[in-house]
């Protein structure tokens, strides 16, 4: 059936509408793909939507003389046609003509005519890819409030926590223009605040904590989740499951940040596990990494970096066998089986060597907490599955929790393939433009600048080692403080943040350090980091969506430097950091630090990095400028090629897990 706005479904808990998935062959997909070579030119033609500009600025004249109350007048009325008709052009065109005029007078702010073909993509369920410092937060109140007054609840999705208070915060008095109400879920929400807050007409999440949401409902309803058998038990008992639900369906979700949620962070399923307390676990951890620190690299395991799945790996080798095997004979019972023992020691391995403090994790309050690598920041109450989490608790002198078993779990593309209706935007997704097809049926359209981008991006500066690469990068930050010009410090890890703030607090110059670690103050940073000369160091926490206002003698020196201290896996994020300068057509600049130490090189191209490490002894960093741009891009490609594989892999997995879990009864 094709879901119009007057067929749309109810939004309550018993039904929880959602989009049934259906099972693709391999010869469904391959067609699909196929079609998308046709049809998402087509599809993606800018004029099919500018022509709403034209349409909101006619349907717009009338506005400016009215009252408030006449505008929301015309609002009323507006939403029983939307109702009736859809979203019928001449109707969005006018909805958007009043979203323009209200914004405009409620946030001092009237949308573009590029924000307008930015929203009627959104709305017409594509994505948007608008340079970054756009605007999309007020971009996604146009198709948000004209589905609202439609009647169809909206999930306004995005990255963390931070950028969703704000949001709600900053569009709030909009919406409460037309009367539409707006939630708001991050981390520490209660589940009654929850189910409040996506009761709204539009509710801004997290990617996150929606889906755990989702799982939380599926585990309540258990077996039995048809709409029949929860109004029964509404019937006979007030606080039946229906009550404890948290969603009422998946409608219409606008995801901001597309290309990290729906594709980077798709690299990990989210799973719900309880406590499995009771296993004597915590000897044999200490045990293992007893063992395991005696261990010798090359000669008893290998750490190896495996290409198909873009990590590195622990192989325990025959003499490492045999000295496990020689140790365990006075052991537990737990080390006499010889597969269990060397799973137990490469996991110990695992938790010594490929799990660093303050990279993959920091240590607070005597818990060990895992840093989210896409967003840079703690991700509370999560841990990590199989054993490894005790053992990096043991390594780390914390108490141990007890090991977990999966409850419920999802990976992200179906989950959002769960949507009846479904846009979204980012600054970056033109490199994943098949994958979006492909797997969400999503097509790109690029809409132009407001302003011609003033932001200048020279070549990197390549360093042989990553000592003179820090140290350039500190005499850099040295002159650019001396002009009393702001700099972002980008960096990867929250210990190569505290490093640098090292380094200018030995020479002096202040600043101030957003990471993992420091986030309590995060809006206060952000609002200062554009003073003239304000030096912020920032992990990824500040790599995507923050907006750095200029003060105005800032933007007469240039404005805002950002420095790359490290290129990323992805050019994506690469170009999201840069992103944080010239927006709204201010002036801005990029300059990027790269050495041939960088984890880049090791993973994404070792071979690279060796070449190019003896074409710079050979004949000086000269012919590393016309060389290093294509060796990182090549490096990046590769891992991007070997991330899309990790991807694919889940959802299959993730596909065949449930038809298995089907026929056992369960849904999830
Ligand atoms: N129509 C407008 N009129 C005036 N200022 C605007 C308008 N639209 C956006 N802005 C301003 O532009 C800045 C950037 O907006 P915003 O942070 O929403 O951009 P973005 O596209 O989401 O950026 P990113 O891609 O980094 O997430 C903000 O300071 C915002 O106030």
């Amino acid at each position: 059936m094709h879901l119009s706005v007057a067929n749309w479904p109810r939004a309550d808990h018993f039904t929880r509408p959602e989009k049934k998935e259906r099972r693709r062959t391999v010869l469904d997909r391959l067609a699909w793909e196929a079609a998308g070579v046709v049809a998402r030119p087509l599809l993606e033609r800018m004029s099919r939507f500018s022509r709403v500009v034209n349409a909101a600025a006619l349907a717009g004249e009338s506005l400016t003389g009215e009252t408030d109350e006449a505008l929301r007048h015309r609002s009323v009325n507006l939403r029983r046609r939307l109702r009736v008709d859809g979203f019928a052009f001449p109707l969005v065109a006018e909805s958007f003509a009043l979203i323009r005029e209200a914004a405009g007078r409620v946030l001092g702010m009237r949308h573009f005519d590029c924000q307008l073909v930015g929203g009627y993509v959104i709305l017409s369920g594509l994505l948007a890819e608008m340079e970054t410092g756009e605007g999309k937060t007020l971009v996604a109140t146009l198709p948000a409030i004209t589905a609202a007054l439609a009647g169809i609840p909206v999930h306004v999705i995005t990255v963390n926590d931070y950028l969703t208070q704000r949001d709600a915060d900053l569009m709030g008095a909009l919406y409460r223009f037309f009367g539409i109400t707006v939630g708001c879920v991050i981390h520490d929400k209660t589940p009654a605040q929850r189910r409040a807050a996506y009761g709204c007409d539009v509710t801004y999440c997290t990617n996150k904590e929606v889906v755990f949401d989702y799982l939380r409902d599926r585990i309540v309803l258990g077996h039995a989740p048809g709409a029949l058998h929860l109004h029964a038990e509404h019937l006979y008992n007030r606080y039946g499951r229906s009550e404890q639900l948290l969603l009422r369906g998946l409608h219409y979700a606008i995801v901001d940040e597309v290309d990290s949620v729906l594709v980077d962070e798709a690299r990990t399923p989210l799973i719900i596990s309880r406590s499995d307390a009771g296993q004597g676990e915590e000897a044999e951890a200490r045990q293992a990494l007893a063992l395991a620190g005696e261990l010798k690299e090359s000669v008893h395991y290998r750490i190896d970096y495996e290409v198909d799945q873009g990590v590195n790996t622990i192989t325990v080798t025959e003499q490492g066998r045999e000295a496990v095997g020689l140790a365990a004979a006075s052991m537990g019972t737990a080390w006499q089986s010889p597969i269990r023992r060397e799973e137990l020691v490469r996991k110990a391995l695992t938790a010594l060597y490929l799990y660093r403090l303050d990279e993959h994790y920091l240590v607070q309050d005597d818990k060990v907490q895992i840093i989210d690598e896409f967003t840079g920041r703690v991700m509370p109450d999560r841990s990590w599955e199989g054993g490894l989490h005790q053992l990096i608790e043991v390594k780390e002198g914390c108490p141990v929790t007890g090991q977990r078993e999966t409850v419920a779990r999802i990976s992200y593309q179906r989950f959002f393939r769960r949507y009846l209706k479904l846009g979204g935007m980012t600054g970056t997704a033109r490199e994943i433009r098949r994958e979006l097809w492909a797997i969400y049926g999503l097509p790109v359209v690029r809409i132009p600048t407001n302003r011609p981008l003033q932001r200048q991006i020279p070549p990197d500066e390549i360093f042989p080692t990553l000592a003179e690469k820090y140290a350039a990068v500190v005499q850099r930050v040295e002159a650019l403080y001396r002009q009393e010009i702001p700099v972002l410090l980008g960096t990867r890890t929250v210990a190569v943040s505290e490093y640098f703030s090292g380094l200018l607090a030995r020479r002096d110059i202040p600043h101030q350090v957003l990471n993992a670690k420091q986030d309590a103050e995060e809006a206060l940073i952000v609002s200062r980091a554009g003073e003239p000369g304000r030096i912020t160091i920032a992990t990824n926490m500040a790599g995507r969506g923050t907006d750095i206002k200029l003060a105005p003698e800032v933007a007469r020196r240039g404005g805002l430097h950002v420095l790359m201290t490290e290129r990323h896996e992805s050019g994506r994020v690469d170009r999201q950091l840069a992103g944080r300068c010239g927006r709204q057509g201010d002036p801005g600049r990029c300059e990027g630090f790269v050495s041939l130490e960088d984890p880049l090189f090791k993973d994404g191209s070792p071979g690279l990095a060796g070449r190019a490490a003896l074409l710079l002894e050979k004949r000086g960093a000269g012919l590393w400028k016309p060389l290093g741009k294509k060796a990182i891009t090549r490096a990046q490609r590769k891992l991007e090629k070997v991330h899309a594989g990790a991807r694919k892999r889940l959802l299959r997995y993730d596909e065949n897990r449930s038809d298995t879990l089907s026929f056992s009864g369960r849904s999830e």
